[in-house]
């Protein structure tokens, strides 16, 4: 199942820099696990934003809303989840 979501990031400005850098470094190394894995086979950086579109490939809702729930960004983090469904005019 193919998902697009939107991650948009808002790390509080009270967080001490080392914490907030010790946790994008975990998300990074977390997320690029899943990259390796297939399950996240894209992530772009919406421009003057601190946000990403993402397109996770997993089996089922379930899957997803424990790969997302497991960010160490999570919590400071509002999420959108958009299902995609093949499209008829798809020549793939
Ligand atoms: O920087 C972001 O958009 C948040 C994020 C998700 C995975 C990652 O490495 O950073």
């Amino acid at each position: 199942m193919l998902f697009l979501v939107r991650m948009d990031v808002n790390i509080p400005s009270d967080l001490p820099a080392a914490e907030a850098a010790e946790i994008k470094a975990v998300e990074k190394e977390y997320s690029q696990g899943l990259q390796r894995d297939g399950r996240w086979p894209h992530i772009w950086r919406v421009v003057g934003e601190y946000s990403n579109y993402s397109i996770f490939e997993v089996a089922s809702n379930d899957e997803l809303h424990d790969v997302l729930s497991g960010l160490p960004l999570f919590p400071y983090m509002d999420i959108q989840v958009t299902p995609l469904a093949k499209h008829p005019s798809d020549i793939n």
